[in-house]
């Protein structure tokens, strides 16, 4: 059937695939820092910090106002709508002083969960009503990508095929529309960790997860060059008895992107779905030197493997700003060795990096 009906312009495509790439170059990847109010109180609540505006905004200012040279390890930032707007204590907009550090700002598009009547507790994301107007909206306000999270759970009956085709299609619209406004979707089906299932159960889901969300983006009319993946790694279920090695791991998890995500999609920016800081540091590494055929960028796009030990070591005192800091630095230059497979484990880890960072049933 002929192309009839071009859905994006040589140019848009020409600044889509641009943006992608800039986001995971060499070494790059992402600081999910997009935690809505009510993640972001969990988050707050391990530390013993009370969940207000000013206490996220200070944190943020911490992290975001870091020595300019972390522009080597993110490549970009995915903020939520609060954050897009906050301000540091001299007035600067959050987004301006990431984007003096060259670093790329994303938005979390989705709108949270609702239940999917007549199936063992699964979900939807909502958000699309309205999509294109905030899309736009997002661009004008300096926004050059988008974040959409799809939650699966492994379970009796899960997920359903109901589960995967809707997740598949609500992410191929969402991605349809970003790319319409001028931004990069990073298309996430998160197979999340909950249960007591093995690797290869892991493995066998995610497969058709993944086939399901390159079909639905397909029929979309996606362009994947411009576009970014943020899966789960293969790993077991958080109840599973059996251990696994980094290098088990990321056989499964190439193996599983092998065989389902096409080669034009130019990055795949892991999420880190509760494993400790270093973990997720380790097999992230693993993966970038495991011997079968890699035609994407490897990288990371994390939330709690990136922060955790910065919260802890800030504790909610602007007195531990250089401490917080650094905590920070030190795991996005590790992760970014990692996404070229020349992590060193020093075996010098702090007690805050190997702690598992897993929430159950992460799906607020
Ligand atoms: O539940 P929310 O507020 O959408 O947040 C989900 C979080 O999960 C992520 O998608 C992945 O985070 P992790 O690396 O901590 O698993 C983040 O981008 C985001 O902050």
């Amino acid at each position: 059937m002929a192309h009839r009906f071009p859905a994006l312009t040589p140019e848009q495509k020409k600044e889509l695939s641009e943006i992608a790439q800039r986001i995971v170059a060499d070494g790059k990847g992402i600081l999910a820092a997009d935690e809505s109010v009510g993640t972001m109180g969990n988050r707050l609540q391990r530390i013993k910090v009370e969940n207000t505006e000013e206490n996220r905004r200070q944190f943020r200012e911490i992290l975001f106002t870091v020595d300019s040279s972390v522009n080597k390890s993110i490549g970009g930032v995915i903020l939520f709508h609060e954050t897009l707007y906050q301000k540091d204590s001299q007035g600067n907009l959050f987004r301006n002083i990431l984007k003096e550090k060259g670093i790329v700002v994303g938005i979390k598009l989705d709108q949270g969960g609702a239940p999917l009547a007549g199936t063992n507790k699964e979900t939807t994301i909502q958000g699309l009503d309205g999509l294109s107007e905030r899309c736009a909206q997002y661009k004008k306000d300096g926004c050059d990508f988008g974040k959409w999270r799809a939650v699966l759970r492994i379970a009796d009956q899960c997920p359903s095929s109901l589960a995967i085709q809707e997740n598949a299609n609500a992410l191929a619209r969402y991605a349809s529309i970003c790319q319409q406004n001028g931004l990069v979707p990073i298309v996430e089906p998160e197979v999340i960790p909950d249960g007591d299932h093995d690797m290869e159960h892991c493995q066998y889901v995610t497969e058709k997860v993944l086939a399901a969300v390159y079909k639905a983006l397909n029929d979309h009319h996606v362009y994947l060059e411009g576009t970014l993946l943020k899966p789960n790694m293969v790993t077991a279920g958080h109840a599973c008895t059996k251990k696994y090695t980094p290098e088990q791991v990321a056989m499964a998890t190439v193996t599983a992107l092998y065989r389902t995500v096409p080669a034009a999609v130019p990055g795949i920016c892991f999420l880190s779905g509760g494993m400790s800081e270093e973990d997720a540091t380790l097999n992230l590494n693993a993966i970038n030197l495991c011997p079968l055929p890699k035609p994407w960028k490897l990288s990371f796009s994390y939330g709690r493997a990136l922060q955790a030990s910065a919260l802890a070591a800030w504790g909610g005192k602007a007195a531990n700003k250089k401490a917080t800091q650094e905590a920070f630095m030190k795991r996005a230059v590790a992760n970014s060795e990692a996404a070229k497979g020349k992590y060193v484990h020093t075996g010098s880890a702090g007690a805050a990096s190997t702690q598992s960072l897993f929430t159950a049933c992460y799906t607020y």
